[in-house]
């Protein structure tokens, strides 16, 4: 009776009633799908920037292939993203950007890149400014023209290691210097990706302006064979950062990364000596030789005088970040722009956070993996490995003129 009714009222016509209900369901179908792609489009590009660690994901790696391709996926809706919204005058896009509010109420950084107006994800461009760089011996150092004197550099200077040594959170504090332009993830060029040659590093640089410094950090250089006559071929003058850490402790920390990687691994006592009951240290561990110092930063001297690589003391960035930073800053040539105000210790993580620009009040911390908990190893072993390392630390004292405390 009622539905008699309402067909009264809106259609006289019984078939132009029939018509009028088919094209407008087609047209609501269409628009819950439209809303429906938009939607997943924006919920796909933030869950693949949210499973995107730089920890865990290297685009360079090839074994990370399934992550690459989620990786591209998400950059392409980030893309579609942006060209739905047209990008204003002077203002910058995250685009790799992942900040992750954590349950300390503090916040997990990602790796950084950004884009700035007019600037797109296309590295292809292989136009030179012709320009020869000041700094490279090949002439190669500035390069593709991006327009509004954007380019891409090779590295004035690079983090070369070493691996635990607190690498990121050096990078991440230079990273706030309006004059500092970092790479996100490792390129690993020197070591594994050389044959690409320097066009290829050079695309995988950030986007910088004259003036600004070009900066990259791959804690494996330190320990690569050859890799220091590499470095020295791309530019004599490159300016080299070591953040050095107690041996020890360092050891502890990479094997607690590799446990977390590969919960099968055996212990740490059974990795590090080659005799659990004599003790005796297994050198070829890559674990334990990473450690002896003194032995890659010979190789480093071949090329290198000791007054263009700077020591950062990894114990004392988280102590006195500000101080080390003033050193670093110092080292690069760079006002000393990076102090106390960028500066929070966490005590929830341990470690300091830091935020981005000085008047800002939100404090950033590095990822959940930096800063893991350690297993606990008897004192008999953190004995013996301190007696291990002690000469090669003394001698590290030595050639660098400063005494780190490693007891
Ligand atoms: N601000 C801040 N937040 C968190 N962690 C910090 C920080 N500053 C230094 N560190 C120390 O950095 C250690 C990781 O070193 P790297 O970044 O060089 O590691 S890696 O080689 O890139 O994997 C990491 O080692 P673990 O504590 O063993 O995880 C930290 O001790």
């Amino acid at each position: 009776m009622i539905r008699g009714c309402r067909v009264n009222i809106f259609c006289r016509n019984k078939r132009k009633c029939e018509f009028a209900a088919i094209i407008m369901s087609t047209g609501l179908i269409i628009v819950m799908y439209s809303i429906l792609i938009g939607v997943h489009l924006k919920i796909d590009s933030v869950i693949s920037f949210k499973s995107l660690r730089y920890s865990d994901f290297d685009p360079l790696d090839i074994n990370n292939k399934s992550k690459i391709s989620n990786f591209v996926i998400s950059i392409k809706h980030s893309q579609l993203l942006q060209s739905l919204t047209p990008v204003k005058e002077n203002k910058t896009i995250d685009s790799h950007v992942e900040f992750i509010s954590n349950q300390n109420s503090s916040s997990t950084i990602s790796w950084t890149e950004e884009l700035k107006p007019g600037e797109n994800m296309n590295l292809k461009e292989e136009r030179y400014y012709g320009e020869k760089s000041d700094n490279n011996n090949y002439g190669i150092n500035k390069g593709s023209n991006m327009g509004s004197n954007v380019t891409r550099s090779l590295p004035d200077a690079i983090i070369i290691g070493v691996k635990k040594g607190g690498t990121r959170a050096l990078l991440e504090y230079l990273r706030l210097h309006p004059k500092v332009r970092a790479t996100g993830p490792e390129p690993h060029f020197f070591d594994r990706n050389y044959e690409k040659g320097f066009e290829w590093y050079r695309q995988h640089m950030p986007a910088s302006t004259k003036g600004q410094l070009t900066i990259e950090k791959t804690p494996s250089y330190f320990v690569t064979n050859g890799v220091p006559e590499k470095v020295y071929k791309m530019s004599k003058k490159t300016k080299l950062i070591i953040v050095l850490r107690d041996p020890v402790t360092r050891a502890i920390s990479d094997y607690a990364q590799l446990a977390s990687r590969r919960p099968s691994v055996k212990t740490f006592e059974e990795l590090a000596f080659i005799d659990n009951r004599t003790k005796i240290v297994d050198t070829s561990w890559p674990i334990i030789k990473i450690g002896i110092y003194i032995q890659h930063l010979v190789k480093w001297l071949e090329y290198f005088p000791i007054g263009q690589i700077h020591f950062v003391s990894g114990e004392n960035l988280i102590k006195e970040p500000t101080y080390e930073m003033k050193l670093v800053q110092e080292f690069l040539g760079l006002e000393p722009m990076i102090n106390d105000s960028y500066f929070s210790f966490n005590n929830t993580k341990g470690f300091p956070c830091f935020k981005k620009q000085p008047n800002s009040s939100r404090f950033q911390c590095l990822n959940r993996d930096k800063g893991r908990l350690h297993p606990d190893l008897s004192h008999s072993v953190i004995k013996r490995l301190r007696d291990f390392y002690r000469p090669f630390n003394a001698r590290i004292y030595q050639i660098t003129g400063h005494n780190f405390g490693w007891t």
